[in-house]
């Protein structure tokens, strides 16, 4: 037997147990996401002047060279840190790219 269509989104599951331990976890990545965040908008904030001189100076917005120089430092900081050096070098990858991005609506490209 078919069922007639439901007329009430299926309730939310039953709220968990507290779990201190996770919580506390919680807060802690909480803050290190904040810190993030805050030094994302301090690195934009800088190459948004990077883009403006460059855009004064007819520079190019992309430097390949600077670009492979910081990733190898990157990878090897990554390495000392225990974090996966591939990985930190798609998010710088990904940040420089946006940033280029900056740079070339700076310059009307
Ligand atoms: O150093 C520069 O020339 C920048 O424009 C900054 C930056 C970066 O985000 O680190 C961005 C683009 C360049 O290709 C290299 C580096």
């Amino acid at each position: 037997m078919t069922q007639p269509p439901a007329r009430f989104s299926p309730s939310p599951p039953p709220a968990a147990a507290p779990d201190p331990v996770l919580a506390g976890y919680r807060k802690s990545i909480d803050n290190i996401d904040a810190a993030l965040i805050h030094m994302l908008a301090e690195r934009f904030r800088i190459t948004q002047a990077v883009g403006a001189h460059k855009a004064a100076h007819n520079l190019p917005p992309s430097d390949p060279g600077r670009e492979a120089r910081q990733i190898e430092r990157l990878r090897a900081l990554a390495v000392e840190a225990e974090l996966d050096p591939e990985f930190s070098e798609k998010f710088i990858r990904f940040v420089i790219d946006e940033v280029i991005r900056h740079h070339q609506r700076a310059q009307g490209k």
